[in-house]
């Protein structure tokens, strides 16, 4: 039988989520319920066939898989909510929010329900999330299914739970670094002489290709880098004037802030 998913709280990574697993053939659009509370933000969906409602209890009551993607400051609200809908021998839960562990949830929803922590991205609505997954009770029957479900839209690894902050800020937060990087490499082509759409097209495929020459290689970046900067050449210039400017400083000083941050978004008081 096809496991029924209701994702509590569609917004960006709810939709990214539900999109991905439909185009990877991981479920049926039918198969998914997608909740807010204001669903008019919904009607494409249910144009395409998903099930959407504003109706957390009944969503949660019709589901196998409870997946949580609202706002950590939205979280104790939901959680009061379904907390009599949960069947812990029924439901597997699903938290995609960050800062907030396993046990501050099944402090709200029993103790004995089964919870899965896990980080996507953004980039899992086509199928290339980095996703981290995490918990501290369920079931390694559990754990192999939510494992098979996020490896349907992108890699998947298994962590400590107390790394998960970590990864938020590395993984989740990292797709907009990264888009930000390209972005300024793009502003950069257009003051040497190309169209924003052109500029923005070259920075794109370049990002591409260095990604894809360490996934295939399976080099370290610096051992990449070595093969680009000829001897006295305009890469090493380049580079060293970006590593003037604080870099590499700036991209570890964001990350670590955000992994900061992305520890201190949930509070268990609302
Ligand atoms: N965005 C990202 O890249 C990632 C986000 N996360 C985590 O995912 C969670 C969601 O983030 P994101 O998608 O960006 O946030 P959004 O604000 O886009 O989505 C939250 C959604 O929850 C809905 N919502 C709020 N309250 C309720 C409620 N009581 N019942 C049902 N739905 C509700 C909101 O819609 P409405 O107001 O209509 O109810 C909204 O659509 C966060 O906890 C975040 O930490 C994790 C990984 C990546
Ligand atoms: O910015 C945020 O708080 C969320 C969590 C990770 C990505 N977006």
């Amino acid at each position: 039988m096809t496991k029924k998913i209701a994702i509590i709280g569609s917004g960006n990574i709810g939709i990214s989520l539900a999109k991905g697993l439909v185009k990877a053939d991981f479920a049926q659009a039918a198969d998914i319920t997608l909740t807010r509370r204001n669903i008019d933000n919904l009607k494409s969906f249910a144009d395409a066939g998903f099930i959407v409602s504003s109706d957390n209890k009944q969503a949660v009551a019709a589901a196998d898989v409870v997946i949580l993607a609202v706002l950590p400051q939205q979280l104790n609200t939901v959680l009061d909510e379904i907390q009599p809908s949960i069947n812990a021998t029924k439901h597997l839960v699903i938290s995609v929010i960050s800062g907030v562990s396993c046990a501050a949830v099944r402090e709200k929803l029993g103790d004995d329900v089964e919870v899965v922590r896990v980080m996507p991205n953004t980039a899992i609505a086509i199928g290339q999330s980095m996703t981290c997954m995490a918990s501290d009770n369920a079931s390694a029957e559990n754990i192999a299914d939510v494992t098979r479900m996020f490896e349907t839209v992108g890699s998947v690894v298994k962590i400590n739970e107390d790394l998960m902050t970590s990864a938020t800020a590395l993984c989740a937060c990292g797709i907009a670094f990264f888009l930000r990087a390209i972005r300024a490499a793009s502003q950069g082509g257009v003051e040497i002489g190309f169209h924003a759409d052109e500029a923005l097209k070259m920075a794109v495929q370049t990002a591409k290709g260095a990604a894809d020459l360490l996934l295939l290689h399976g080099t370290h970046p610096e051992s990449e880098i070595d093969k680009v900067t000829s001897p006295k050449g305009c890469t090493i210039a380049g580079l060293n004037e970006m590593e003037h400017n604080g870099f590499s400083s700036s991209l570890i000083k964001g990350i670590k802030l955000s992994a900061l941050k992305a520890g201190n978004l949930y509070t268990k008081e609302g």
